[in-house]
């Protein structure tokens, strides 16, 4: 391989763990947004990858989860693992039912090949526009896939940044699935809330009722970072009106997850505990929250639990 890689900091190595949330998740509650990296011995990392994480495995996430008091996780395949989606798999194959998984794939996958990645639980795949982490792939291939994804009843992840979204809006709209947009198309929260990208973006999801978005990444938005203020737990604060005008907007399309284990974030490493504790400042009712964090992905994820799915 020709190309060097930083390598993120080994914080693996040396963290200590997160904080016990103070805030006691809902029974059945479910981590929406994670990832396994490798371990690269057993699946190494894609030769057209453009970072190299430390390892973090089903293990580990698998105590995350319970530590925080998470009863279920959406393993989403991460850019490093390209459309290897092992390390993912396994990891859903291992949970006990407990994990779902959104993967990676190209054209040339096989109809044999996606109903395996089903069988495994896999239930949507991830179309990955944020340019420091993937290559460009067509359209026409991206629509393709999309269209044999729905026949399996799979959804669309969609990751891009927010002044991107102008120029993605058509091929979003076209999209023949539900699409669910990571990390609230990243907006600029050093920007009004009330101002024109942010409106831009409530304006994709209210004109498209199959649009869901994804609240989570304070930690990769947030411009004044994760010091609480005034003695509060409450990291990110400037996230939390963003985060909370979609939740309360679109209360039944969202989702909620860690994104663990943070990749790419190299000035602090988030704490998952606090990171649980923003919730209620973004569901400040009940009723939001297990919206957010049981109904919703169950919906979406374990549709055949919830009664209206296969
Ligand atoms: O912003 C990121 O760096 C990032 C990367 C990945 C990935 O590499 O898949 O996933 C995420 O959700 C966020």
């Amino acid at each position: 391989m020709s190309q060097t890689f930083e390598k993120t900091p080994g914080w693996l190595d040396w963290y200590t763990g997160p904080a016990k949330p103070g805030f006691k998740l809902p029974a059945g509650a479910v981590d929406a947004h994670c990832h396994v990296f490798g371990p690269g011995r057993e699946f190494p990392y894609a030769p057209e990858r453009k970072y190299t994480p430390c390892d973090a495995s089903k293990e580990q996430l698998f105590a995350l989860r319970d530590h925080l008091g998470f009863a279920r996780n959406v393993v989403v395949q991460a850019t490093c693992h390209g459309a290897d989606n092992r390390a993912m798999v396994d990891a859903c194959l291992s949970s006990g039912g407990r994990a779902r998984g959104v993967a990676t794939v190209r054209r040339s996958i096989t109809d044999e090949e996606l109903q395996a990645l089903h069988a495994a639980g896999v239930r949507g795949v991830r179309f990955n526009f944020v340019k420091r982490l993937v290559d460009f792939t067509p359209k026409d291939e991206l629509l393709e896939i999309a269209s044999r994804i729905k026949k399996l009843g799979w959804h669309v992840v969609v990751y891009f940044e927010a002044q991107d979204l102008p120029e993605l809006w058509d091929f979003f709209t076209a999209l023949p699935t539900t699409v669910v947009v990571d990390h609230m198309g990243r907006p600029d929260v050093s920007k009004d809330v009330d101002g024109p990208e942010f409106a831009l973006f409530l304006k994709f999801m209210r004109d498209h009722p199959n649009v869901w978005s994804k609240v989570s990444c304070p930690e990769r938005l947030s411009v004044t970072g994760p010091r609480a203020l005034d003695g509060e737990r409450v990291p990110y604060r400037d996230v939390i009106p963003f985060a909370r005008r979609v939740v309360e907007s679109f209360p039944d399309r969202v989702l909620w997850g860690t994104d663990w284990p943070h990749p790419n974030l190299k000035d602090h490493m988030p704490d998952d505990g606090l990171l649980v504790e923003i919730i209620p400042h973004i569901a400040p009712t009940a009723e939001l929250q297990h919206k957010l964090l049981v109904e919703n992905p169950m919906r979406l994820y374990w549709p055949e639990e919830v009664g209206n799915g296969a």
